[in-house]
């Protein structure tokens, strides 16, 4: 498709097509529909004017460029969007040289775009090529974008920067940068001003613009253009961005500066569905759906692991005023919108910034607060130091509450679940727990709650792996474990977490009888269980939803090492040490050989 040969009005009937395309496709497969209908403008207006083959073409998270990858050689291959083998949702280089790098976590993009533009200086090809970012306003929360942005304004690489604006984040933006974006003095009006008063003072020379560059400061007119330009970085807008011809000129405009430019394109979220245009949180990430009544295509039946966190976290909060909570952005996805609504004073959204979340949520406890930090497993990874120098070096009574805990399915390779137990482990004053069921979770929650040190609970994205027939769940005792089933033979099944009801699926499989624990505690481990455990058991199989590396199966061999027990042999069915591809979970699983009927053939082979 070659983009640069249509006329305004042919891209605006391409713009139509793809809408429609994005549209049937993501109610059939699910995806991120409104950010993906609200950029389409935008990103044709892009390849337009640049060259996504040698301009680094950076989309912040890149969940929004859909339209991107249809206009670069996957049309044809859009239907397979987001499912096992088919295209990712986000940018993949492996998948097109049009992407040009991973993304999925927010808030990377200018800082690639000043590596890239750092490379290209040093190659001397800045007369060829410019880095080409877009950034939603909700990624513009996070702090990663000011270290970039401060470098950038002090170097002034060439760089044209698209902020797309549309007011919202998932839910709606929280803080002052949102406001400041949208502040009424970057109104279309004032920038009309600003533009006819220094066409007016060019005509007077230096000197008089002088005077209207020091008035317009003096007035302290706030528009985000002023933050922007007083770090060194041009600003252009607020511009309508979804005004094709107009977009199109400025990108060309922006492109001849040669030197670091921010487009504050205003967006709408959603464009071209109405039910999904606007504010509206539903419509940013969906399963699939009716295009004609916008109804979800799927009843989900058992509760979510997310459903029993906003219960037992609200029992909690309506006992004790002291528990608080926290989540970066993700208010409905970690369950703690019912909180925020009913206690606006003691939960909240602290926007894209899970730094700041923990850091903040260290000094509430510090001042006898109980703060509940809800962050996905894959997000907290973004704030890692700050658990370590500000949570567990304090030995602060912090709970990481961490959902989306193992494979999320269509989100891949960047959002899964995998390395929370790996990398909070090696912490000193952290404890590691996980529950296998609702009661558990209740359980777990209870334990937290009066702990007085950092603790970890991680649970699953949907339903727990159904466990009902095992025994009903004792309320959690540090370092505690519980044997569910005994035998007398040479198998142990250890289950983590979600991975319990994995092994007593296996389990059932099994034509022989197996010992089964559900260990709870990762850290500290229950020392006294697995030393009864070691002498009467020689096989025991690990199962977790988790990475072998740092894992439970490490935990596990790191105990038997130290207590010189060497006659048990251990088999880990956590991940391998690879990124592990998006698609439906149980494909994914599968590709994986970790679904019970592969499980219990390599019990059967090991045993
Ligand atoms: C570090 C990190 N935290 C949270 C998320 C989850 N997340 C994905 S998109 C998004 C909102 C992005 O808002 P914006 O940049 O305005 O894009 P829009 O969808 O509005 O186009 C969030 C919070 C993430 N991808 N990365
Ligand atoms: C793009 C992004 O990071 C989020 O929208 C994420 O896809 C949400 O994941 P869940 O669908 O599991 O809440
Ligand atoms: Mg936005």
């Amino acid at each position: 498709m070659n983009i640069k040969e249509k006329s305004v009005e042919e891209l605006e009937a391409l713009c139509g097509d793809i809408r429609e395309e994005i549209l049937r496709v993501v109610s059939k497969n699910g995806g991120h529909l409104s950010s993906t209908l609200g950029a389409t403008e935008l990103i044709i207006a892009m390849h337009k004017v640049f060259d996504s083959k040698k301009d680094p073409f950076i989309f912040d998270v890149s969940h929004q460029a859909y339209a991107h990858k249809l206009v670069t050689g996957r049309w044809e291959a859009f239907d397979s969007l987001r499912t096992f083998g088919g295209l990712s949702g986000y940018t993949k280089p492996s998948e097109s040289d049009d992407d040009y790098f991973v993304a999925g976590h927010s808030s990377t993009s200018i800082s690639l775009g000043v590596g890239a533009a750092k490379a290209i200086a040093l190659k001397n090809e800045q007369d060829e090529r410019v880095p080409v970012v877009m950034i939603g306003d909700g990624s513009m929360t996070a702090g990663m974008v000011y270290e970039a942005l401060n470098e950038l304004g002090d170097r002034k690489y060439p760089m044209v920067i698209i902020l797309n604006d549309n007011e919202m984040s998932i839910a709606k933006p929280i803080g002052a940068m949102s406001r400041m974006l949208s502040s009424a003095m970057a109104s279309p009006f004032y920038q009309r001003f600003k533009k006819h008063t220094e066409n007016f003072v060019d005509n007077f020379g230096d000197g008089a613009r002088y005077i209207a560059k020091r008035m317009e400061e003096s007035l302290k007119l706030v528009t985000p253009g002023i933050m922007f330009e007083e770090m060194g970085i041009d600003y252009i807008g607020p511009v309508d961005g979804h005004n094709l011809s107009q977009l199109i000129d400025i990108f060309q405009t922006a492109k001849k500066l040669k030197k670091p430019v921010i487009i504050h394109a205003q967006t709408l979220k959603g464009k071209g569905y109405e039910i999904a245009e606007g504010q509206e949180e539903k419509w940013h990430g969906v399963g699939p759906f009716d295009i004609s009544s916008g109804n979800s295509a799927k009843k989900s039946s058992a509760k979510s692991a997310t459903q029993i966190y906003t219960e037992a976290l609200m029992d909690l909060a309506d006992k004790d005023e002291k528990v608080v909570g926290v989540t970066a952005a993700m208010p409905s996805g970690t369950g703690l919108t019912p909180l925020m609504e009913k206690y606006p004073e003691r939960f909240w959204d602290v926007a894209i910034a899970e730094q700041h979340a923990v850091t903040s949520a260290s000094a509430l406890a510090k001042e006898g607060f109980k703060p509940f930090c809800t962050i996905y497993s894959t997000f907290l990874q973004r704030a890692y130091d700050q658990v370590i120098h500000d949570t567990c070096l304090m030995d602060l009574p912090v709970v990481f509450t961490l959902d989306r805990a193992g494979i999320v399915g269509e989100d891949g390779e960047t959002h899964q679940g995998a390395f929370d137990i790996s990398y909070l482990r090696a912490i000193p004053n952290m404890t590691l727990l996980a529950p296998r069921d609702e009661k558990s979770f209740h359980q777990a929650m209870g334990f937290a709650h009066q702990y007085q040190h950092p603790c970890s609970i991680r649970y699953p994205r949907g339903a727990f792996i159904a466990s009902e027939e095992l025994p009903e769940s004792q309320p959690f005792e540090l370092a505690k474990s519980q044997l569910l089933q005994a035998s007398e033979g040479d198998i142990l099944f250890i289950g983590y977490g979600n991975g319990v009801g994995r092994a007593a699926q296996t389990a059932k499989l099994l034509e022989k009888n197996v010992a089964l624990l559900d260990l709870r505690f990762v850290k500290p481990l229950d020392e006294v269980m697995l030393k009864n455990l070691a002498s009467k058991h020689k096989k025991w199989f690990i199962f977790s939803d988790s990475a072998k590396m740092g894992g439970v199966g490490s935990a596990i061999s790191e105990f038997l090492t130290k207590e010189f027990i060497s006659d048990v042999q251990v088999v880990s069915f956590e991940y391998e040490d690879k990124f592990i591809t998006h698609g439906n979970t149980k494909l994914v699983e599968e590709s994986l050989g970790l679904l019970p009927e592969q499980l219990v053939k390599k019990v059967q082979e090991l045993s």
